[in-house]
Order: structure tokens, then sequence, then C-alpha cells
């Protein structure tokens, strides 16, 4: 064997360990995801992901390599987060809402804590459609969109682990509730009237609040949305004063209790 065959040879036994300790890294994620689920202990726990970080800063503080290191750990870190959303869920997540309830915040948390893509319906019909949903309202009208809607919501169906914010209306027509529970969980995130206006007072981006924007208006309309909205909700989570990352935490909870 030559010099050059003998190195080579120590660095594929090396690839060898390193695949056989991210595999037990691995592991040890999902011992956790059993363990936590088990002791009803929050499973999202951001915190510790910075705490593991600092870790890792002080083991590699002195390393020659610390920044190629580093970045690895970025990928490992990431790659932990689709294991936990993948030990948690096998299928997509919805959610679902007034204007304003949170769907588009709180999904963007998720995917970002989950490692799992993020959908945002109203910008996916945007994009497709090459113009604002103002102008959609204003061109085509109401039933348009609606159907842009459902048309991207079958689409979706087709992949797994996605975080789907839908927009507002989406839960309101029968057939799109159909689809979204084929392989789904639909979560309905509720706020008060007065919480709502709050969020929406300062934004003109939806149509249907134009020159609406009282707590009157949106509660009547809130109040006729109600039954669509839990008829299609697995789970329902009230999201007044609360924070993105307590709502996220409940959402993943009721979840997989659900699901268990
Ligand atoms: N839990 C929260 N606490 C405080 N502010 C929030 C919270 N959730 C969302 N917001 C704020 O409220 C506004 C509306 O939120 P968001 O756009 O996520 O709602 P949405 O449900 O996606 O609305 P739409 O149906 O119109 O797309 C945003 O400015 C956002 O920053
Ligand atoms: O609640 C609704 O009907 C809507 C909500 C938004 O997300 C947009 O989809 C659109 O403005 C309609
Ligand atoms: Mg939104």
């Amino acid at each position: 064997m030559s010099q050059l065959e003998e190195i080579r040879e120590r660095l594929d036994l090396c690839d060898k360990k390193i695949v056989s300790v991210l595999e037990e890294r691995m592991d040890i994620i999902k011992e956790i995801m059993v363990y936590k689920k088990e002791n009803g202990l929050p499973i999202l726990q951001p915190e510790q992901e910075k705490r593991q970080r600092k870790m890792l800063l002080t083991h590699v503080d002195e390393n020659t390599y610390k920044d190629e290191i580093l970045d690895i750990f970025t990928y490992i870190v990431e790659n932990s987060r689709r294991i936990q959303a993948k030990t948690l869920f096998t299928h997509n997540i919805l959610l679902i809402g007034f204007m304003g309830a949170g769907k588009s915040t709180v999904s963007t948390y998720l995917s970002k804590i989950l490692a799992s893509p993020q959908v945002e319906m109203d910008e996916e019909i945007v994009k497709k459609e090459g113009m604002s949903i103002n102008k959609i309202f204003e061109e085509y009208g109401e039933t348009y969109f609606r159907n842009c809607e459902t048309n991207l919501l079958i689409e979706l169906q087709k992949k797994n682990n996605q975080i789907i914010s839908c927009g507002g209306g989406v839960a309101l027509r029968d057939e799109n509730v159909a689809e979204m529970k084929k392989n789904g969980k639909v979560v309905l995130l509720t706020a008060s009237p007065e919480v709502i206006l709050e969020r929406v007072k300062d934004n003109d981006d939806r149509p249907l609040l134009r020159g609406n924007k009282n707590t009157e208006f949106i509660s009547n309309m809130m109040e006729q949305r109600r039954p669509k909205y839990e008829a299609a909700a697995d789970v329902v989570v009230n999201t007044d004063y609360k924070t993105v990352e307590e709502i996220a935490e409940e959402i993943v909870v009721k979840l997989t209790r659900d699901a268990d």
C-alpha cells in the first residue's frame, strides 16, 4: 500500500466514525423528544439550542478549525430540528383563522424552529398571478381569488412536513377543508376583535378590511366565520397577549397530544 493510499484509508475511517457519531446524535434527539412528551415538558425549548451553542463555542475556542467546525454544526443543528419535526409530525400543519390572528407570524417561527418549509398561501397566489391581492379582487373579483386558493391547496397536499399559512378565507369553503385534512392537521388561531384591530390597523393589504377597521365590523365578520373555522380545526389556540414562542409551543403540544 502506498503512503497516499494509507492516508486515504485513515480518512475513510474518519468518515465512518463521523457517520456513526451523527447517527448516535440523531437517535439522542429522538430520545429527548420521547422523554419530553412522556414527561409533559416543553417541546421546542429554543433556549436549549442557545445553551448548546455556547457550550460548543467553548469547546472549539482554541481549535485551528474553529470556523469550519462551527459551520458544520450549523447544518447539524438544522438537521436536528428537522428530525425533531419529523418525530413530531409526518403531515402538513395548516394555520387558519381570521385576518391578523397571526398565521403568517406563527408559521414563520414554526418553520424556523422545526426547519420545515413554510408556505404562505397569499404570497404564492400573488407570485402566480403576478399582482397583489387587492388587485386580484379589483380586476377579477373574490370568486376568482377563492378558486386560486382551492387550486393551490390541492397542489400543496402533494408534499409533507410543510407549515402552511392559509389565507384568512381558505377554511370557509368545505372543499378546501376536505383537501386540508387529506394530508394535514388544521390549527385555528383565534384572537379577540380588539387585539385583531390593534394588529391590522396600520396595514392596507387586506381588501376586506378596507374602510372597515373597527371592532364592530371585525366582531361581526368573526362571528359569521366562527362556525366554519371551528368545524375545520383539529386544534384551537387563542393568541391574545401571548408571544409567538408561547403560541408555537401550545400548537406543538396540542398537536402531539392529539396524535397520541
Ligand atoms: N402573538 C402576537 N403578538 C403580537 N403581535 C402579533 C402576534 N401575532 C401576530 N402579530 C402581529 O399582528 C400582525 C398580523 O399578523 P399576521 O400577518 O401574522 O396575521 P395573519 O393571520 O397572517 O393575517 P392575514 O390573514 O391577513 O394574512 C403582524 O403585524 C404581526 O407582527
Ligand atoms: O380573510 C380573508 O378572507 C382574507 C384574508 C387574507 O389572508 C387574504 O387571503 C385576503 O385578503 C382574504
Ligand atoms: Mg398572513
